[in-house]
């Protein structure tokens, strides 16, 4: 048993998709920061507030989830609506994404430089930044394009913002969680489950797996290895962010198909997975329950939820609206830890 866990990182989408995915987060965790990366992205603090009661009116009957937002930082974000966002308690942290990084991030910044003034403000209000962190430069490595962001921009961007409070999210690297263990003032780390999970053979494993593909991409055993080193170490830097992000079948099965691995279903459950292995099950309840809480400077939640060692099968395919369907993430096809329902 331990308090309900928050997913630091979520996309829960809109219409249909929301609809299909909000109920499994809100089944599993208390809390989420929403991304904003809606096409179009969620650029204002209004936007934002409409977007969280769409979000609220299809919420579960009786459910107590609580969705934090961000807004999506573009070269025209303007320092006092954020601001303003965040005082109002309608922003809970602003999302960077380098343009044409990921899925949706066309808007993106182009330039840190551009984004100063918003970064001033953030960090004198304390407001956090999120990272999507990989340069997005096509010359770059695909698989150093987190390792290439480190130096070349976030060693910069805490050099001349010392106490802005800062996200790297969805790590994937040994250098990123170095980064992470050392940096001087106010950051953490979110970890996903699949990294935690895979390496970078899955995608390839007796042919091409685009069920696989997430950005940033896993990488190579060694950096796995490191990740899961990280997660369950008990340094409260790292915490959960899923980066469940469900995309349609025909979107994913396609010539290009699109970056994200849908886990909300079945997350919390591999996590304990990965803790039961790394033999760390006492360090779950800090990762997926109080290092983010305490990040974010929010209590715990104060309900619980139990676990369960007790093989299932989770939904392998979820309908999505009346033609398509998301597939579910789940390497191994069961899950060896069950959440216990309310009513069990
Ligand atoms: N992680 C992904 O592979 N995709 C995310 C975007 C993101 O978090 O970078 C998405 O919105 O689909
Ligand atoms: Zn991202
Ligand atoms: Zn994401």
């Amino acid at each position: 048993m331990l308090p309900k866990p928050d997913d630091w990182h979520v996309h829960l989408r809109d219409g249909d998709m929301l609809r299909m995915a909000l109920p499994w987060t809100a089944r599993t965790f208390g809390r989420a920061i929403v991304m904003p990366n809606l096409d179009p992205p969620v650029t204002t603090a209004a936007q934002a507030a409409a977007y969280r009661d769409r979000i609220r009116r299809v919420l579960p009957d009786g459910s107590r989830f609580e969705p934090l937002m961000t807004c999506f930082l573009t070269d025209e974000t303007g320092p006092e609506d954020v601001a303003r966002g965040f005082a109002e308690g309608v922003l809970t942290a602003v999302k960077m994404y380098p343009a044409r990084s990921t899925t949706n991030s066309a808007a993106g910044v182009t330039d840190i430089r551009r984004v100063y003034r918003v970064l001033e403000r953030m960090q004198g209000v304390g407001m956090p930044l999120l990272l999507h962190g990989e340069v997005a430069d096509q010359e770059t490595d695909v698989f150093d394009r987190e390792k290439a962001f480190i130096d070349r921009v976030l060693v910069r961007l805490r050099a001349d913002f010392p106490a802005l409070r800062i996200v790297l999210e969805h790590i994937t690297t040994a250098e990123a969680v170095d980064y992470v263990q050392h940096a001087e003032g106010p950051i953490g780390a979110t970890i996903t489950a699949h990294h935690l999970m895979i390496n970078r053979n899955a995608m390839f494993a007796g042919g091409i797996r685009p069920h696989m593909y997430c950005l940033p991409v896993a990488k190579r055993e060694g950096h796995r290895l490191a990740l899961r080193d990280a997660a369950t170490s008990g340094d409260p830097r790292f915490f959960l962010g899923t980066d469940s992000a469900p995309h349609l079948i025909q979107d994913k099965e396609s010539a290009c198909g699109c970056a994200g691995i849908f886990s909300a279903p079945v997350a919390l459950e591999l996590y304990a997975q990965v803790f039961e292995e790394e033999g760390a099950l006492d360090r779950l309840e800090a990762f997926a329950s109080l290092n983010g809480a305490r990040f974010y400077g929010l209590p715990p939640n104060t309900e619980t939820v139990t676990l369960v060692q007790s093989p299932w099968q989770p939904p392998e395919l979820l309908p999505v609206g009346e033609a398509d369907h998301v597939r579910v993430f789940c390497p191994e096809g069961k899950a060896r830890w069950r959440l216990l329902e309310p009513a069990d």
